[in-house]
This record gives C-alpha cells, sequence and structure tokens, in this order.
C-alpha cells in the first residue's frame, strides 16, 4: 500500500485533550472497569491517560504488531498475551484501549482473547468503526493518522506547492 491520501498530524496537546475526551465519554457508560489492557504499542500513551481520569490502576498489556515497515500491514504477532484472571468470564469489566482503529484487524484479534470487554480508541477509520465500542475522532480510510511520538520538527511545504 503507498502512504494515503490525506494526513491527519496529531499534536501532543491534542492527542491528551481527545484521550481525556475519550476517558469523559466511557465516565458517562453505566458500567466500572477493573482494569485496562492496553494494546501495545500506542495503546500506552492513552492507557495512562484514562487510567488516571478513571483511576483504574490495574494495567495489563497486549502486545500485537502488524505495521511492520511505516504503512504496510503484514501478518499480525502475539509477542505477549493476557493474563489468564482477565480473560476470565470473556474480559467482562476489562476495557481495552488503543490509540486507532484503522482495518480492524488488531481490535478483532484482540476480541477474539476478550469477547465480553469494552473496546475503546481514540481515533477511528470507517473500516475499523464496527470493531470498537467507543472512539472520539473518526477519519476517512484514506488518511493517515500521524502520532506526536512518531514525529519531529521539520520543514513544512506551503499548501500551494503540493503539502499534503
Ligand atoms: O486496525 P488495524 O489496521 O489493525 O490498525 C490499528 C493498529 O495499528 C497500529 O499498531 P501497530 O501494529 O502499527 O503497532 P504499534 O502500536 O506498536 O505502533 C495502531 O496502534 C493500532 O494498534
Ligand atoms: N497512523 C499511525 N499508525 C497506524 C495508522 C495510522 O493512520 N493505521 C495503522 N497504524
Ligand atoms: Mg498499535
Amino acid at each position: 500500500m503507498s502512504l494515503p491520501d490525506k494526513a491527519f498530524p496529531v499534536s501532543w496537546d491534542q492527542f491528551h485533550r481527545d484521550a481525556r475526551a475519550l476517558a469523559w465519554r466511557l465516565a458517562g457508560l453505566d458500567q466500572t472497569f477493573k482494569a485496562i489492557v492496553c494494546i501495545t504499542r500506542g495503546g500506552l500513551v492513552p492507557a495512562a491517560i484514562i487510567s488516571r481520569e478513571l483511576n483504574i490502576r490495574l494495567i495489563e498489556t497486549v502486545c500485537v504488531a502488524s505495521y511492520h515497515d511505516y504503512v504496510n500491514q503484514g501478518d499480525m504477532v502475539l509477542l505477549k498475551g493476557i493474563a489468564p484472571e482477565l480473560q476470565e468470564n470473556g474480559g467482562e469489566g476489562v476495557l481495552v484501549v488503543d490509540d486507532l482503529t484503522d482495518t480492524g484487524k488488531t481490535a478483532a484479534q484482540v476480541r477474539t482473547m476478550l469477547p465480553k470487554a469494552h473496546f475503546a480508541c481514540v481515533y477511528a477509520k470507517p473500516k475499523g468503526v464496527p470493531t470498537v465500542d467507543t472512539f472520539i475522532t473518526e477519519v476517512s480510510q484514506d488518511t493517515w493518522i500521524y502520532f506526536p511520538w512518531d514525529m519531529g520538527f521539520t520543514y513544512q511545504e506551503p499548501i500551494a506547492k503540493g503539502a499534503r
């Protein structure tokens, strides 16, 4: 796959604001969560913000990777699974957190491990929307989201000269 047409750059400020908005949305649910399972690595950052806001102190990771070279998705590799006690009752009462859902493959894979957990992410693309329960901002499928932890300061072409 080539780089998607549109760029959606996210600053640290904006990510903090959007992750906090996700925490507000989750706080409004008729449900309390006993633990967070964050999907590394991208889920680590919103998980830190949500755990602080919702006072959830039991944090587990599920370590999966599938984008091995920037924009191209390959095979899903499970590097570390979830503690058995959190998988009891299908993961009922567990909140799964990720930064985004794109094709939905990552969320679908983790759902097989925690079918009754609540899945939340900050950003979603249309193909991924059915795989999560709560998200904040939807962007189109032909958009690439640039997260602040992947970025540095560089010169930007003016729009008139072909900026993306
Ligand atoms: O919905 P999908 O198409 O499966 O894509 C979404 C996943 O892709 C990214 O993770 P990645 O596998 O790149 O690993 P990372 O979190 O370590 O960057 C992102 O953090 C999501 O977890
Ligand atoms: N941005 C960053 N990482 C990603 C994306 C994206 O749009 N899709 C899948 N992993
Ligand atoms: Mg990820």
